[in-house]
């Protein structure tokens, strides 16, 4: 599975620790940046994340920032992005099973690493659940991006 990961100044730490227990455990990796702790603007990686799920250039996305908030309001912009916002594994799992969602967003400042690591494990390991009801659902989501 290839997964591409972004985040902006304030989760730069996490994105490297991530990075590395990724390749760790054999997924191959696509960086998006950013590369420093300065300043930056989360948008922008949240798009390039997106931009590489879009475009089928990866399996899945993980994106992190301060909250996670900000850069999972940018990522669900992109047209066929399912961004779920996750605090724990369970989060994690749910977000796979009903929504299908295919980046992961998380906080460094509102998470502890471990538990972030935990919950980017669940992310990938975890298959949709394939329900009447869950496809049903997506399909409106569809629809709504339709419609904009
Ligand atoms: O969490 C975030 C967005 O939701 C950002 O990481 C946060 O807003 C960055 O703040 P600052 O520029 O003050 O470091």
């Amino acid at each position: 599975m290839k997964v591409a990961i972004g985040c902006d100044h304030g989760a730069y730490s996490y994105k490297e620790e991530i990075k590395a227990m990724l390749k760790e455990e054999g997924y191959e990796v696509e960086d998006c940046g950013t590369y420093s702790t300065e300043s930056c603007d989360y948008p922008d990686y949240a798009y390039a994340v997106a931009q590489k799920i879009v475009n089928k250039e990866a399996d899945r996305g993980i994106l992190i920032c301060g909250t996670g908030i900000g850069i999972s309001i940018a990522a669900n912009k992109v047209k066929g992005i399912r961004c779920g916002l996750c605090a724990d594994s369970t989060m994690a799992r749910l977000t796979r099973e009903h929504n299908d969602a295919n980046i992961l967003a998380m906080g460094q400042r509102t998470m502890g690493i471990e538990v972030c690591k935990d919950t980017v494990n669940t992310f990938l390991t975890t298959d949709f659940s394939h329900g009447p009801r869950h496809e049903r659902r997506i399909q409106k989501i569809k629809e709504i991006e339709d419609k904009q």
